[in-house]
């Protein structure tokens, strides 16, 4: 269980400056940075016009490129992917002009216990060691009719009338971000053979979250972490990362950093669609390191279905060589296993299995006790 601990406010405006960082922040040896710049990863981008644009021989590239990368590591980059720039743009200023708000403004927005929304500084409240770098704020998106202004509501709301042109930026930038992972997964359904519709269907009504990192300078970057290494609970994540660098993926057994292009969007597989995919295709372990000198910033958009829906892979993709890994769920299990009980790391989906087999083996044992 995720203790109450009493929360000390991770100050960004202050902390950075120290030349010592609280143990807290101090990551064990074998998971601390590479103590050398680690190799980039040399990832062929994936042309989303070429694709869009009805060419076969564009068609079987993208679909091909993606099934290679995403059978061994999870992760490959977008271009071409027809998203104004000057949005991009407007969501890389908005972040800024709020992360360098003071705390106590950023902390109106502050993150509940168990709730995945809102502002977050590294989580001093919420886990007791190997605590993260970062600031973040993250909030719902949706593209069901009653809540298709979601996220401009909740800048209103819960950010204020100062914020409200931000709050329409994000809109904007998440509608964006849905009709780039819809058209992803026309691909993802074409590569895995199951037709261009099959995940674009299962996605349509998605109930997805937005998140915004931010990581301020840190004085002992050998020591710390942005964000550890994990793979992504959700379906799929497409990132927008600014020209710092700090991307790491772990790949054939040693990170790779991944070089900022802003041309580009990193996309990666999460837990869910490897469930979705019967473990065909796998989720992309990864992590963010800081540096000592310049913040650095990355949108990142999580894909995730409707509430209701049930993570199952389509028949197509169960067999008898390849039977069902993992028992059906709902994306809103795993969330709240990954907000109230258990820490997102590389085994997260593993330990969710487990957790929900002690969970029927005990209600069933209750049950019997009932019964006898
Ligand atoms: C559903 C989510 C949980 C996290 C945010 C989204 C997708 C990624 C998850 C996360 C980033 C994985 C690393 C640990 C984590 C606690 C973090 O560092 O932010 C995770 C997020 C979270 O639980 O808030
Ligand atoms: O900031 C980054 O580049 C990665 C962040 C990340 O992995 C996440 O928010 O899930
Ligand atoms: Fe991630």
């Amino acid at each position: 269980m995720l203790s109450q601990l009493k929360p000390f406010s991770f100050d960004a405006s202050i902390l950075q400056h120290h030349s010592h960082i609280p143990p807290q922040f101090m990551w064990p040896e074998e998971e601390k940075p590479c103590p050398e710049p680690p190799p980039s990863l040399d990832v062929p981008p994936i042309d989303l016009g070429g694709f869009l644009s009805g060419d076969p021989e564009a068609i079987s590239n993208a679909t091909r490129l993606v099934d290679q990368a995403c059978r061994k590591h999870g992760f490959f980059l977008i271009v071409n992917h027809g998203i104004d720039m000057n949005l991009i743009e407007e969501a890389h200023k908005g972040t800024n002009f709020y992360f360098g708000m003071p705390l106590e403004e950023k902390e109106r927005a502050l993150r509940k216990p168990g709730d995945h929304c809102g502002y977050a500084s590294s989580f001093t409240n919420r886990f007791s060691s190997k605590l993260p770098w970062k600031e973040t704020l993250s909030f719902r998106y949706s593209n069901e009719g009653h809540l298709s202004s979601v996220v401009e509501q909740y800048f209103w709301d819960v950010m204020g009338a100062n914020y409200a042109s931000f709050g329409r930026i994000c809109q904007k930038y998440c509608e964006a971000m849905n009709t780039l992972c819809l058209n992803v997964m026309e691909i993802l359904g074409i590569s895995l053979r199951v037709g261009a519709t099959y995940f674009r269907e299962f996605f349509e009504g998605n109930d997805s979250i937005m998140r915004l990192n931010y990581y301020p300078p840190c004085r002992k970057p050998d020591l710390a972490l942005g964000t550890g290494p994990h793979c992504d609970p959700t379906s799929l994540t497409i990132l927008h990362q600014d020209d710092v660098g700090g991307l790491e993926v772990y790949v054939d057994e040693k990170w790779h950093s991944i070089t900022p292009n802003p041309q580009a969007f990193v996309v990666n597989i999460g837990d869910t669609f490897m469930a979705l995919s019967n473990g065909i295709y796998k989720g992309c372990l990864h992590r963010a390191v800081v540096n000592s000198a310049t913040p650095r910033k990355s949108l990142a958009f999580f894909l995730c279905p409707r509430m209701d829906k049930i993570v199952r892979p389509p028949k197509q993709l169960v067999s008898e060589g390849n039977p069902r890994i993992y028992p059906d769920f709902t994306w809103p299990a795993l969330l709240e296993f990954t907000q109230k009980h258990y820490r997102s790391d590389m085994k997260t989906l593993e330990s969710f299995v487990n957790w929900l087999q002690q969970r029927s083996t005990k209600s069933s044992e209750h049950y019997l006790q009932v019964e006898e």
